[in-house]
C-alpha cells in the first residue's frame, strides 16, 4: 500500500497543480475577506453584504477549475492507484511549511473526491483526519502580523494603552472621539476585572485582524491576568448622524441608516456568552484577514472552549472546513456512543423528514419525495430557499445548515421505526447497503441538511402550559418565549425576510434562550411579498362565510389572519398583544418594505441595546 519509491513525475505534477489550485483559492478567498475593511471605511454597505454572499461560492468554482486543469493537463481520473499514492506523499510533502495545511487538505480531498469514481476511492486517497499538523505555525517574512499582538498597561496607562491598541489596526477613517470610547472600556474593563491584584502577567492580547461583518467591525481579544482569561470583543461603528438613532431599551436590534458617520467604539462585550452570541451559528459568516487561520480558531478557541472547532471555522468563511471537522467530530460520536437515530421530537414535518441522535446535539433534514396539496413546491425551490438562507444574514435568527450527501450511517444504529418513516416519505433518498464492503450494512442518505438541535417552540410552551399557567416560572416561561418569538420575526423582517410560516413549531429556542428560525421551505423577501388588510366584507353573505371571500394573489400576504393560528392559549395572547400586536397590522410590514426599498440596510447587532455605551452613558455624551 505505502509506496517505497516516489518514481511517478506525473504524480509530483498533480500534486503540484492541486496546491497551485488551492494557493489560488486562499489567495482569492483572503483578498476578498482583507477589502472588508476597506468597504467598512467607505461605508460601502451593499457591497459588504454581497461580498459575504459571493465569497461562500469561491471554494466550488475552484475545486472545479482545479479539477478540469488535472483532467486536461494530467488525466488524473484515469491514473493508476499507485500514481494517487504518490500525489497524496507528494502533497504532504508541499504542506510541511504550508500555512493553511488542514485546509489544502480538504481542498485535496474535495477535488479527488471529485476526480476519482467514488467506488475507487477510500480513505487511503483522502486525508481522513490530518496528515500535517497545524500547530505553532509562523510567518517568518518580516512583513507578516502576526497572529495576535500584546500589550501591557499598568494601572496608570490603561487609557493610551487602548486608545494605541485600536489605532494599531489602521482604519482609515476618524474616529468621533476615541479617547472617549476608550475611557468607556477602561470603565467597563475595570468593572468587570473588579478588586483583582493585577498580576505580573497582566495583558490583553487581541487578533491582528478585526472581524468584519455587515455594518460592524469587531475587535477580538482576552486579558489575561494570573491564571484568569476574559475574552473580550469590542464593536466598531459608524455614528449614525440623526439624532434619536438608538431604540428604545428593549428594542432588539441596532436600525441604522445607509449614511456612513465617524467611528465610535459602540460597546465593550466580555465573557463566553456575550462571544458566542457574537460568533453564533445563526449569523453571517465573518470576513478576516488571516495568514495563518488555525492560529486564529486556536485563539478563538481558547476563549470559547465549548465551541465546537467546525462552527469557529464556519464563523470565518471556512465553512468546507467546517463541514470536514464536523464529519470527523460526527464519526468519532459515532463510534463512541450507542444509541439510536430517531425521528426528531416534535411536530412532523410536511416537507422535511427529520431525525436526530439523542447524544448529539443536530438534526438532520432530509426533503420529503412528496408533499401536501398546501405545500406547491419541489425539491429544487426547497434547496434554493435554504441557499438563500445560507448566503443571507441569518441577523442570529435563522440556523445555518451544512449540505451533505451520499451520507453513510451505520444501519444497527437506526430504529426500524425510522427506516419505514424513510422509506415511506423519502424513498428515493435512501440506500441501504454495504458499499464499502466491510461486511456492515449502511443506511446511506443521498442528500441531507445538518443544523444544530433546538427545543421546538411549541415544545417549550407546552411545557410551560403543562406545568400550569398559574405558575409564575410558567408563565416566565411563556412570556420569555413569546417575546423572544416577535424579536426574531422583527429581526429577520429588517433583513428582509419573511418567514412564510410563522407558526411556533418552525421556531427553535437555543440554549442561549434566544429563539431562532428554522423552516425555510416557504421563506420570502419581504420586498417580494404584497402586505394587505383584509377587505371589508362587500354584504353580510361575505361576513358570515366561513371562507376566504375575496381574491388571493400568491405572494399575498393578510398579517390580520396570523392570530388565529397562533394565539390561541390566552396567556400567549397576553404577551403578544402586549409586546407584538404590531406584527398583526399590514401597516407594519408595508412600512418596512418600504424601507428597504428605499436601500437602507438594517443591522441587527448581536448583543442587547443596554449594552451599547449610547445606552449606558445618555445619547448627550455619546452623540
Ligand atoms: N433545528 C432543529 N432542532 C430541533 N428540532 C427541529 C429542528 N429542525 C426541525 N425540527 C423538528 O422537525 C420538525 C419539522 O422540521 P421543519 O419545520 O424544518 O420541516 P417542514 O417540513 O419544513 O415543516 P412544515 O410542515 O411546517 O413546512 C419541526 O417541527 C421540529 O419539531
Amino acid at each position: 500500500m505505502f509506496p517505497q519509491r516516489l518514481d511517478s513525475t506525473v504524480a509530483y505534477a498533480i500534486a503540484k497543480a492541486m496546491i497551485d489550485g488551492f494557493n489560488r483559492h486562499y489567495r482569492l478567498f483572503r483578498t476578498e475577506s482583507a477589502r472588508a475593511k476597506h468597504r467598512f471605511e467607505t461605508a460601502d454597505w451593499h457591497g459588504q453584504q454581497r461580498a459575504q454572499r459571493e465569497r461562500i461560492e469561491f471554494y466550488d468554482l475552484r475545486v472545479r477549475e482545479a479539477s478540469i486543469r488535472l483532467e486536461r493537463e494530467f488525466k488524473a481520473g484515469e491514473q493508476p492507484m499507485d500514481v494517487w499514492h504518490q500525489v497524496k506523499l507528494h502533497y504532504i510533502g508541499l504542506l510541511v511549511n504550508h500555512h493553511q495545511p488542514e485546509l489544502a487538505e480538504t481542498f485535496f480531498n474535495s477535488v479527488t473526491t471529485k476526480i476519482l469514481h467514488r467506488s475507487y476511492f477510500q480513505n487511503d486517497f483522502i486525508f481522513v483526519r490530518p496528515a500535517v499538523s497545524t500547530e505553532y505555525i509562523e510567518n517568518q517574512e518580516p512583513t507578516a502580523q502576526p497572529t495576535y499582538r500584546a500589550y501591557y498597561p499598568t494601572q496608570g496607562n490603561m487609557h493610551e494603552t487602548l486608545v494605541k491598541l485600536v489605532e494599531d489596526f489602521g482604519l482609515c477613517r476618524e474616529f468621533e472621539d476615541l479617547r472617549r470610547d476608550a475611557g468607556y472600556v477602561a470603565e467597563a474593563m475595570a468593572a468587570r476585572l473588579g478588586d483583582v491584584k493585577l498580576r505580573a502577567n497582566f495583558q490583553i492580547q487581541v487578533l491582528s485582524g478585526l472581524f468584519f461583518r455587515n455594518k460592524g467591525a469587531y475587535v477580538v481579544g482576552k486579558i489575561i491576568n494570573g491564571f484568569g482569561e476574559i475574552p473580550f470583543a469590542l464593536p466598531i461603528l459608524h455614528r449614525q448622524p440623526a439624532p434619536g438613532q438608538v431604540l428604545p431599551a428593549d428594542g432588539k436590534g441596532i436600525s441604522s441608516q445607509s449614511d456612513a458617520g465617524k467611528l465610535v467604539i459602540d460597546a465593550a462585550l466580555f465573557g463566553e456568552d456575550d462571544l458566542l452570541i457574537l460568533f453564533s451559528f445563526a449569523r453571517a459568516y465573518f470576513m478576516v484577514d488571516m495568514g495563518i487561520p488555525s492560529a486564529f480558531v486556536q485563539f478563538l478557541r481558547s476563549m470559547m472552549p465549548r465551541m465546537p472547532r467546525a462552527e469557529i471555522y464556519n464563523a470565518l468563511g471556512l465553512a468546507k472546513q467546517g463541514k470536514t471537522l464536523f464529519y470527523r467530530d460526527f464519526l468519532h460520536h459515532l463510534r463512541h456512543s450507542t444509541d439510536k437515530f430517531r425521528i426528531a421530537p416534535g411536530i412532523k414535518g410536511m416537507v422535511m423528514l427529520v431525525f436526530d441522535l439523542p447524544s448529539f446535539p443536530y438534526v438532520f433534514k432530509v426533503i420529503k419525495d412528496y408533499y401536501p396539496p398546501q405545500k406547491d413546491t419541489t425539491r429544487e425551490q426547497i434547496k434554493g430557499k435554504y441557499l438563500l438562507v445560507k448566503q443571507h444574514d441569518r441577523v442570529g435568527r435563522m440556523a445555518d445548515t451544512q449540505e451533505y450527501s451520499e451520507v453513510a450511517f451505520p444501519r444497527e444504529r437506526f430504529s426500524d421505526e425510522l427506516i419505514a418513516e424513510i422509506e415511506k416519505f423519502a424513498p428515493s433518498q435512501l440506500e441501504i447497503s454495504d458499499r464499502d464492503g466491510d461486511g456492515q450494512m449502511e443506511v446511506i442518505i443521498k442528500h441531507v441538511y445538518i443544523e444544530r438541535r433546538m427545543i421546538p417552540l411549541n415544545i417549550y410552551l407546552q411545557e410551560a402550559f403543562d406545568f400550569g399557567v398559574a405558575e409564575p416560572a410558567a408563565r416566565d416561561q411563556i412570556e420569555r418565549a413569546v417575546v423572544e418569538y416577535g424579536n426574531a420575526i422583527k429581526d429577520m423582517v429588517a433583513a428582509n425576510i419573511f418567514p412564510g410560516d410563522m407558526l411556533w413549531k418552525n421556531f427553535g429556542i437555543t440554549r442561549h434562550g434566544k429563539v431562532v428560525f428554522y423552516d425555510y421551505d416557504e421563506i420570502e423577501y419581504i420586498t417580494d411579498c404584497k402586505f394587505r388588510k383584509v377587505p371589508t366584507p362587500r354584504n353580510e353573505e361575505d361576513e358570515m362565510s366561513g371562507e376566504v371571500w375575496y381574491s388571493v394573489g400568491p405572494k399575498d400576504v393578510f398579517p390580520e389572519t396570523f392570530g388565529p393560528f397562533l394565539l390561541g392559549n390566552d396567556a400567549v395572547r397576553e404577551v403578544f398583544m402586549k409586546h407584538h400586536a404590531d406584527l398583526l397590522d399590514a401597516a407594519f410590514w408595508q412600512r418596512h418594505q418600504a424601507r428597504i426599498q428605499a436601500g437602507h440596510v438594517y443591522d441587527v447587532f448581536p448583543y442587547d441595546q443596554q449594552k451599547r455605551f449610547a445606552v449606558m452613558h445618555g445619547p448627550a455624551r455619546a452623540g
